[in-house]
């Protein structure tokens, strides 16, 4: 089996996050759900949610779903590197994306969940696509629908074709050769953090040489921005005029008017340039000519992360082969 659905900016004018149209249930309902390589629980809003905590979002309801099963006794609570949170109890239920279809789908359905997700009206939950260890559920965990779908794909993969400011797809069981240029460079993942966890072999700040170094990060389409560490975002932001640190923004920030320079990192041998663009990511506040640039540091984080600003500027395919691995090509 194969799939492809569309991965659609939540936010006309800044790339906050996709959300991918998937159907629930008998007969379907259909919700706009942010899949995230960062985390792997598959949750939605919910007909058990209190209506204070939902703002235009779709709800999945199950008692409207002849093939809903209630997981009896499990209950799931998940906490996000934002600080963003939710939790609640356990449903299994068909669950179609694209396409492709996976019978017994653990469908986790909020009771509660923070107000950064209430605010968020084009968020209607989240398809965790890490790996099945970082599930919330207890006492038994459950598998993403990447795993639960594997036995049935043509292929153990899923690409990620994220657009900067348009419409993207995600892929799953098949690698699209139109997608991309080139060809594709595949390096090692390590599982046992639980995310997709790689090695990049170093970065260029615009046209400047190639910096050969091992930054250790994962790529996680739930993130928005990249977080480096800081020696890069100096050698960086030491090129962009204006550019200070604040701690009143919480980051990077300078003038929107600024030339930014490019920013490449290395895969092996493969370079992968994300243009200055996708890096003047939006201004701090609505109208301000102060922009909040889209490379971060991760010294708070204690982990780099590719998100979305360098996921875009890519081909990714996730390879969920023994041992899974990662691949970039250029597009
Ligand atoms: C089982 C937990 C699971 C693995 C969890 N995984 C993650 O946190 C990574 C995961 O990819 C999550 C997935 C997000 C969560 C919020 C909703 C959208 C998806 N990513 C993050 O938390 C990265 C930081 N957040 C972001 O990047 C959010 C994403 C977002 C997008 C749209 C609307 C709301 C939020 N972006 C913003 O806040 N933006 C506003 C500011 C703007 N300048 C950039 C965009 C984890 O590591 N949690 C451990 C954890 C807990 N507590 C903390 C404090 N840190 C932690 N790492």
């Amino acid at each position: 089996d194969t799939g492809s659905a569309a991965a659609i900016p939540v936010n006309p004018n800044y790339d906050i996050a996709y959300v991918t149209p998937v159907s629930i249930g008998t007969p379907p309902q259909t919700l706009h759900l942010d899949f995230d390589t960062g985390s792997s629980d598959l949750w939605v809003f919910s007909s058990h949610l209190p209506a204070s905590q939902i703002r235009g979002q779709t709800i999945y309801v199950p008692a409207n779903s002849s093939t809903a099963k209630l997981l009896a006794d499990h209950t799931w609570s998940i906490t996000y590197g934002d600080g963003s949170a939710s939790r609640g109890n356990v449903y299994v239920d068909n669950f179609t994306v694209g396409g492709l279809t996976v019978e017994n789908q653990a469908v986790q359905c909020a009771l509660q969940v923070s107000t950064s997700f209430t605010r968020e009206s084009n968020i209607d939950g989240l398809v965790g696509l890490g790996f099945s260890t970082l599930n919330t559920v207890v006492p038994k965990s459950q598998l993403t629908f990447f795993d639960n779908a594997k036995p049935h794909m043509d292929e153990p993969v899923f690409t990620a074709d994220l657009k900067w400011k348009s419409e993207g797809t995600y892929d799953f069981g098949f690698i699209d050769e139109k997608k991309y240029t080139g060809k594709i460079t595949y390096v090692p993942v390590n599982t046992s953090p639980g995310y997709w966890t790689f090695t990049s072999s170093g970065y260029a700040v615009g046209s400047g040489n190639f910096s050969a170094t091992s930054i250790v990060g994962i790529a996680d389409t739930g993130t928005s921005l990249v977080y480096l560490p800081p020696s890069i975002l100096t050698a960086y932001y030491r090129q962009v005029e204006g550019a200070t640190s604040s701690r009143t923004y919480g980051g990077y920030v300078f003038p929107c008017n600024s030339k930014l320079p490019s920013f490449t990192f290395g895969i092996g041998e493969a370079r992968i340039t994300i243009p200055s663009s996708y890096i003047s990511y939006a201004p701090v506040t609505a109208g301000s000519s102060t922009c909040f640039g889209g490379l971060q540091s991760s010294s708070s984080l204690g982990i780099n992360i590719w998100g979305d600003v360098a996921l875009k500027a890519a081909f990714v395919v996730f390879h969920g082969g023994n041992p899974p691995t990662i691949g970039w090509a250029k597009k």
